[in-house]
């Protein structure tokens, strides 16, 4: 290289169905709710959203390349593993996380007494600090299908630095 460091960056955007009688799990948290995510896994939007904000920065495809939602292994996965496997790929390629940002999309329930607890399974997961890690939450003020309650929207964008 020339003297400047190589960086790398990622986008990923995943959205799941709100249904009754599944958890609603966003980052690593069981957040109480009448209605819950459908998926295969357990339908972690807000996680599948940065796995594929990592793998898109390495052009390494999409989760559901890496974790294919016809294979029984990952019926009911906890997404916090897949999360952690993706970083391991991450550091095989020499990278680290120079930042991520990242926004849920939810007209309900309240979530920012959770977002703290998210950030920390993140930054955790992700072997980074936690200044390092941003979880924001948005309504779409009842606007489109999140604003019905039909599903759950997530944005994340991921820096990587090498060193
Ligand atoms: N499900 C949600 C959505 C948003 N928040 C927080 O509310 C604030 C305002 O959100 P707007 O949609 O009106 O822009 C913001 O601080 C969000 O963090 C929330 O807690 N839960
Ligand atoms: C995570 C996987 C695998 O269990 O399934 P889902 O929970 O359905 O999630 P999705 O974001 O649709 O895509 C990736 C899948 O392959």
């Amino acid at each position: 290289m020339d003297g400047t460091s190589e960086m790398r960056i990622g986008h990923g955007y995943d959205v799941h169905r709100l249904v009754e009688g599944r958890k609603l799990i966003l980052g690593g948290v069981d957040v109480p709710h009448d209605l819950g995510l459908l998926g295969h896994s357990d339908a972690d939007v807000l996680l599948h959203a940065i796995c594929d904000a990592i793998l898109g920065a390495f052009g390494l495809g999409d989760i559901g390349q890496h974790f294919p939602d016809t294979d029984a292994a990952y019926a009911g996965a906890d997404s916090r593993e897949l999360l952690r496997h993706v970083v391991t790929l991450m550091h095989q390629q020499g990278a680290h996380i120079g930042n991520l940002d990242a926004t849920i999309v939810a007209q309900a329930p309240k979530l920012s007494p959770f977002l703290g607890t998210m950030r920390d399974n993140i930054a955790r997961d992700l072997e980074t600090d936690l200044n390092r890690v941003n979880i924001k939450a948005t309504t779409t003020e009842k606007l489109g299908f999140a604003g019905r309650q039909e599903g759950v929207e997530a944005h994340a964008v991921v820096l990587l630095t090498f060193n």
